[in-house]
């Protein structure tokens, strides 16, 4: 079964110059690691913040694990799907464990079930000395770290995260990408963006580019690099599909 299919896929937003989403196409199979790649403004929050069901799309379907992402099975999906978001989403002036109790509430957890698996989170996450610290102390790293625990307390069978790793010191990276790995391991399915492609190139089992609203090519990037013979790597092959020019 495929994790996200996305099918014909159209957005305007009000008010906007010309459209976000023209006709965006792609699917991952479930139980991979996949990258939504392409340059700035090709459209990957918007396609994410549809994913969702955070934003509506004006056209064509989006599946989440073979169900229809739309009013009906809103509820269903939202316990699939953990979302790591680019802006971070945790209350500046709550500690980590009082947001992550928040979250974890949301979600029906209570307790000393939600408390200990916050706990195993925070130690996992090498945040347990700041557990009690209030988020707006923490670094940027830390503030990532703890976003993406937000994001999987509910055990979510699909984990979608916007730039996980975007402004993060080697160490915090080098956590998130073993914890997204160890993730998938047990099972998930993963979809993220970046604009780091060395590092997508070693993450992910399949990308997607996207430029302008549509899916300019998708493979796996071993794959897409030896059959364009002149591109080196995933940073080449991005290019030869995007171009040289720069965006707004
Ligand atoms: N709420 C909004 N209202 C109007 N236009 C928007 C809105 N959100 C995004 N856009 C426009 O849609 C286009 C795509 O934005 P989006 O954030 O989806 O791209 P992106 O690929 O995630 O870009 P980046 O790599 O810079 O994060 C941009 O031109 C942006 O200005």
């Amino acid at each position: 079964m495929f994790s996200i299919a996305v099918n014909e896929l159209y957005k305007t937003y009000k008010g906007a110059l010309g459209p976000t989403l023209q006709g965006l196409s792609f699917a991952f199979p479930e139980g991979k690691i996949a990258g939504l790649l392409g340059p700035n403004g090709a459209g990957k929050t918007t396609t994410i913040s549809i994913l969702c069901g955070l934003v509506r799309g004006d056209n064509g379907e989006v599946m989440i694990h073979g169900k229809k992402q739309d009013a009906a099975n809103r509820e269903t999906i939202k316990q699939i799907i953990g979302i790591v978001p680019q802006q971070i989403a945790l209350y500046p002036q709550l500690s980590a464990v009082e947001n992550l109790t928040y979250f974890g509430n949301l979600y029906g957890f209570k307790g000393k079930p939600l408390l200990q698996k916050i706990m195993h989170y925070l130690e996992l996450f090498g945040l347990e000395k700041s557990a009690h610290k209030e988020i707006h102390k923490y670094s940027g790293g830390m503030k990532r770290r703890a976003n993406i625990i937000a994001a999987i307390l509910h055990d979510p069978r699909l984990l979608i995260l916007d730039e996980p790793t975007a402004g993060v010191d080697v160490q915090s990276r080098s956590m998130i990408l073993q914890f997204l790995r160890e993730y998938n391991r047990q099972g998930a399915s993963i979809l993220y963006t970046s604009h780091l492609l060395e590092e997508a190139q070693s993450l992910c089992e399949e990308v997607v580019i996207m430029d302008e609203g549509k899916m300019i090519v998708q493979g796996n990037p071993l794959r897409l690099i030896a059959e364009h013979p002149h591109c080196r790597n995933l940073e080449d092959v991005f290019l030869h599909f995007t171009g040289q020019a720069l965006r707004d």
